[in-house]
């Protein structure tokens, strides 16, 4: 079984509450109707009830729940609790209304907040900074990581690289330029999200333009300087670098510039030193490979919110919000 199938067996085995924010956009619909018509998750969808009807002609969507923000008796809660958590940065009460009648990311990312939804999809037709700064704002880090960040799980057909050709991706979406210290938790991070999700042993490589000093610069040093920390608040997952991809992934590249190394050449965790790599490098991948990719997910955050790319179609919708029910499944 590929992997999108086994999460959603998983997703199936304990069904979580996915809330929807995106009623203005088809594939939102075209996903909730197979979602619902699998049983893969609960899904709420916010809007009002005659715009979500004709967003959704011709589908099944009748075991979807749907909360229009204008009349839902748990607003006025939300704009409580909303104003409780951000009054120290001046939330006021009309403020806190208008704003989660106005935008329904931050309607849903409250209803996560409350306990309402176990977990949000969004990003098909926001940016990734609209998405995320609700719930970075809102529902804040989880206890014991120093950031949130995110990744992208990568299915690359035909591919004997990496965990048979699945890897994670990280940072592709989220923190732009990470220093040191921010790299190593990604790492950290990103090993434990490909542990959970993928469900086997994570070998993480920190990619450079260089592989164990061959080139040197102050980009290369950041690298290096992340590795050293990661390797050292992580000891019990497989950390290494710096590496160059090929290095990182192809057996034989990797025993020729790194010979011994026991991560060289065998890595199924990617960490890209900054947002630019990441996010260009996961697109050439799905684009020119023809590779699945789910995310951006969200990593290091107390409950799941997860982001999309523009560019999605409705079947990775559909794998993200599995994801996302696996992940609510363990928090
Ligand atoms: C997500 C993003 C918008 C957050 O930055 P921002 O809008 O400038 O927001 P702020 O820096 O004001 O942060 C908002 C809140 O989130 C918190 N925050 C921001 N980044 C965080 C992170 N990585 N981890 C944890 N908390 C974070 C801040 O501490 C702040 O909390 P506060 O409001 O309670 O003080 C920004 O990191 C971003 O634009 N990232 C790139 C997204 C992107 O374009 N990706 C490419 C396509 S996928
Ligand atoms: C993840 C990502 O790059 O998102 P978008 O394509 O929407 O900018």
């Amino acid at each position: 079984m590929g992997f999108i199938d086994e999460i959603k067996v998983r997703a199936k085995s304990n069904r979580q509450t996915i809330v929807l924010p995106e009623t203005e956009d088809r594939r939102t619909y075209e996903a909730a109707a197979e979602i619902l018509n699998e049983d893969i998750a609960n899904l709420i969808l916010v809007g009002k009830k005659e715009d979500i009807e004709k967003g959704g002609e011709g589908l099944d969507l009748s075991k979807a729940t749907i909360i229009d923000p204008a009349t839902s008796e748990k607003t006025s809660s939300y704009i409580e609790l909303l104003v409780e958590l951000r009054k120290s940065k001046g939330m006021t009460a009309e403020q806190a209304e208008a704003l989660l009648l106005k935008d329904y990311l931050y309607y849903g990312v409250m209803m996560v907040k409350a306990g309402d939804a176990d977990g949000m999809v969004a990003g098909a037709c926001h940016s990734t900074a609209d998405v995320l700064r609700p719930s970075l704002q809102i529902l804040k880090t989880k206890p014991g990581t120093k950031l949130v960040s995110s990744f992208f799980v990568m299915v690359v057909p035909d591919c004997e690289y990496g965990a048979d050709g699945t890897f994670v991706f990280s940072d592709a979406g989220l923190c732009q330029n990470p220093t040191a210290e921010e790299l190593a938790a990604i790492a950290g991070s990103s090993a434990a999200s490909f542990e959970q999700l993928v469900g086997k042993e994570p070998v993480v490589a920190l990619l450079s333009h260089s592989t164990m000093g061959s080139a040197k610069h102050a980009d290369v040093d950041k690298v290096v300087e992340a590795t050293k920390i990661a390797k050292e608040t992580y000891p019990n997952f497989k950390i290494d670098g710096e590496f160059q991809t090929d290095a990182a992934i192809v057996p034989s590249v990797g025993q020729s510039k790194a010979p011994g190394n026991e991560i060289a050449g065998k890595a199924n965790v990617l960490i890209f030193p900054d947002l630019d790599a990441g996010n260009i490098g996961y697109k050439l991948v799905q684009r020119l490979a023809k590779a699945e990719a789910y995310g951006p997910v969200t990593q290091g955050i107390s409950k799941p919110v997860n982001d999309l790319s523009r560019g999605c179609s409705a079947e990775d919708i559909v794998g993200v919000i599995a994801i996302t029910a696996v992940q609510a499944q363990n928090m």
